[in-house]
């Protein structure tokens, strides 16, 4: 049984986009990001518009989490802007917290922790809601959802530390996508993953991006993601110094 749709509603949208209509997932203009008023990311612009992927490049320390960063509302937007949904992003803010999903870098499941696939996702709504807000009707329902949506509908009672490497990021991913964000977030999804999964992650990529969202994805090897991204936006030094559209490609 699928218990995802290929088209999602939109959230409540914030201002209109430039143009007059809806406003993109994400719009950075002119934005600089930082740290404690010291600038690392300078003048970036960069859009994601909904059902579009973009991969976002760049060496070592050239500034992409700082980029990131300050989409999630978690580094300084020192000038210029950010918007999600047409909502402005600002430090602390909870737009990021209910607009965006975010998966770490390297994060897997503690062993330590007991916890099945359905847990680990259902922590994704007490921390987009709020620690303090009781369950709503319907989070069930969301949780499977979003195990559906990663491919792990059977898995839902499965002990995370008992997943292989590549499904325990599936689960994050539906952790990221349990709140139902316009924006999907992935720091350097593949890393550390091995072939076989590699696959099984980049097609659940596919289908996210196919479901309307926007993906921004942060990586060290585009062509690991196939056909995934549209577009590539690569850092130097801080600086967005390329954003080019991608033609269809065969892989290797
Ligand atoms: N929390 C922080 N406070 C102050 N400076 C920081 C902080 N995080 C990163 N920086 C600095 O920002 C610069 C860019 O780092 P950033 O982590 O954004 O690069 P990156 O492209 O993501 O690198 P990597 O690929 O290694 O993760 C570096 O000079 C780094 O020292």
């Amino acid at each position: 049984m699928r218990l995802t749709t290929t088209s999602r509603p939109r959230p409540a949208a914030g201002a209109a986009g430039r143009d007059g209509g809806a406003p993109p997932a994400l719009s950075v203009r002119h934005a600089t990001v930082g740290y404690d008023r010291r600038p690392v990311v300078r003048d970036a612009d960069l859009e994601v518009t909904d059902g579009e992927a973009v991969a976002l490049l760049g060496a070592n320390g050239s500034g992409k989490s700082t980029l990131v960063r300050g989409i999630l509302g978690l580094a300084d937007v020192l000038a210029g802007h950010v918007d999600v949904l047409g909502e402005h992003v600002e430090h602390g803010a909870s737009a990021a917290a209910r607009l965006v999903g975010y998966v770490p870098q390297r994060h897997s499941v503690s062993g330590a922790v007991p916890s099945t696939a359905a847990e680990v996702v259902g922590s994704g709504l007490l921390a987009s809601r709020g620690f303090w807000r009781p369950p709503r009707r319907g989070d069930r329902e969301r949780v499977l959802a979003a195990l559906d949506e990663v491919g792990l509908a059977d898995h839902t009672h499965e002990r995370v530390s008992r997943m292989s490497g590549g499904q325990q990021r599936r689960v994050l991913i539906a952790r990221a996508l349990v709140s139902d964000p316009c924006l999907l977030v992935l720091d350097e999804p593949t890393a550390g993953v091995d072939r076989a999964s590699t696959e099984q992650l980049v097609a659940t990529l596919a289908r996210v991006k196919a479901s309307g969202r926007a993906l921004l994805v942060v990586t060290h090897d585009l062509a690991e993601l196939r056909d995934v991204p549209d577009r590539a936006v690569t850092l130097v030094e801080g600086r967005v110094v390329e954003d080019v559209r991608l033609g269809a490609r065969t892989g290797a």
